[in-house]
C-alpha cells in the first residue's frame, strides 16, 4: 500500500510540529532582544530566557526581519492614518499589538490568529500578567471583554484560535470579532505559508484578494530552497516531523511573486533579506555579515 510519510504519521503529529515552530521563533526573538538587537519589553512575558546562546547570524536575521516588517507596517499605518485593521496570520507569541500601542500607532482593530492551542497559551499569559492585560484594557472602549479558552475580543484587539486552512470558519470567527472587509487591511504571515500545502496557501491568498476591498499582504519566508542551505533546512525540519509542504513556492523570489500575481493580486514586490539588512542604518550594523545567507525574503503585495 502506498502512502506519504504524512499519511503514515498522521496530520496531528505534523500540525504539532508546525505549532512547535512558534516556540523556536519566540526563543530566538527573546534571545536577540536580551542581547540588545532591538527593544521589546513584552516578549519576556511570553517566553522564558533561552538557556543556550544563539549564533549572531540568527539574531541578525531576526533583527533584519523585525526591522524590515516594521518599516512596511509603519508605511501602511501612515498611509491609512491608522484607519485600518491588521490581521497577523500565524502570529504565535508576536507582541506587535503592545508595541504599536506604546507608539500610539494602533489600527482601529488588530487581530492575531493561530491554532487554538497556541492561542489559549497566549490568552493564559495575558490573563495572568498585568503588563500584558493592562494595555489591552486601556485600549478597550466597551464594557465587557469577550474571552474564552480559544479567543479574546476587545474593541481594539482580538485573538482568534483557528486554522488558516479552514477559511469559511476563519472568516466567520473574524467577523464575529468585527473584522470589517471594507477597511484598508494589512495581512501578515511571518514564516507561516511554507507550513501549508500550495493548495492551502493559494486558497488563503485568493481569499484575502477577494474578501477585502483594499489590502496589503506582508509575507516573510524562505527563498532559494533548492540550494544546499535550503535542503539542509528541509532535512533538519523533516527529522523533527515538520515537513515544509509549501516549499515549492519558496524556490525563488520569482516563484514567490507568481503565487500572488496568479491569485488575484495586482502588485507584488519582494526583497531578499541581504538587501533588507544592507539597507538598515549603517551605525546599527556594526559587525560584518560575512555569513549571512540569503534564504529569506520580505514580500509585499497589494490590491
Ligand atoms: C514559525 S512560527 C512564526 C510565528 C510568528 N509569525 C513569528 O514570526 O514569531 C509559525 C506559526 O504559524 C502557525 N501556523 C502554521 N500553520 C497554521 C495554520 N494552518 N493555522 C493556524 N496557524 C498556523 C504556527 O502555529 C506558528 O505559530
Amino acid at each position: 500500500m502506498a502512502g506519504t510519510s504524512r499519511d503514515l504519521v498522521g496530520t496531528d503529529v505534523f500540525d504539532e510540529a508546525v505549532r512547535s515552530t512558534c516556540d523556536v521563533a519566540s526563543h530566538c526573538k527573546r534571545y536577540a532582544v536580551s542581547v540588545g538587537y532591538w527593544k521589546d519589553p513584552y516578549i519576556e512575558y511570553f517566553v522564558s530566557h533561552p538557556k543556550e546562546r544563539k549564533a549572531p547570524e540568527i539574531s541578525r536575521g531576526y533583527y533584519a526581519r523585525v526591522q524590515g516588517v516594521g518599516r512596511l507596517l509603519k508605511a501602511f499605518l501612515e498611509k491609512t492614518k491608522c484607519n485600518c485593521q491588521i490581521i497577523n496570520l500565524g502570529a504565535g507569541m508576536d507582541t506587535l499589538f503592545w508595541k504599536l500601542k506604546d507608539e500610539n500607532l494602533l489600527p482601529l482593530k488588530y487581530f492575531d490568529v493561530d491554532f487554538p492551542s497556541i492561542v489559549s497559551r497566549k490568552i493564559h499569559y495575558i490573563k495572568s500578567k498585568p503588563p500584558l492585560s493592562k494595555p489591552i484594557m486601556e485600549s478597550h472602549l466597551g464594557e465587557t471583554v469577550l474571552i474564552d479558552a480559544h479567543s479574546l475580543d476587545t474593541s481594539r484587539y482580538a485573538i482568534v484560535g483557528g486554522d488558516l486552512r479552514d477559511l469559511p470558519k476563519l472568516e466567520e470567527q473574524l467577523k464575529k470579532c468585527n473584522m470589517d472587509p471594507n477597511l484598508p487591511t494589512l495581512l501578515m504571515t511571518e514564516c507561516v505559508l511554507i507550513y501549508m500545502t500550495m493548495e492551502h496557501s493559494i486558497d488563503l491568498i485568493k481569499w484575502v484578494a477577494t474578501t477585502f476591498r483594499s489590502a496589503m499582504f506582508i509575507n516573510y519566508e524562505q527563498v532559494n530552497m533548492l540550494d544546499r542551505f535550503g535542503q539542509i533546512m528541509i532535512e533538519n525540519l523533516q527529522s523533527k516531523q515538520c515537513e515544509l509542504v509549501g516549499a515549492d513556492a519558496c524556490r525563488s523570489l520569482e516563484t514567490q511573486k507568481e503565487r500572488f500575481l496568479q491569485n488575484g493580486w495586482e502588485t507584488v514586490n519582494g526583497l531578499d533579506m541581504l538587501k533588507v539588512y544592507q539597507s538598515l542604518p549603517p551605525d546599527e550594523i556594526k559587525r560584518p555579515c560575512r555569513h549571512y545567507s540569503v534564504t529569506h525574503l520580505l514580500q509585499w503585495s497589494s490590491r
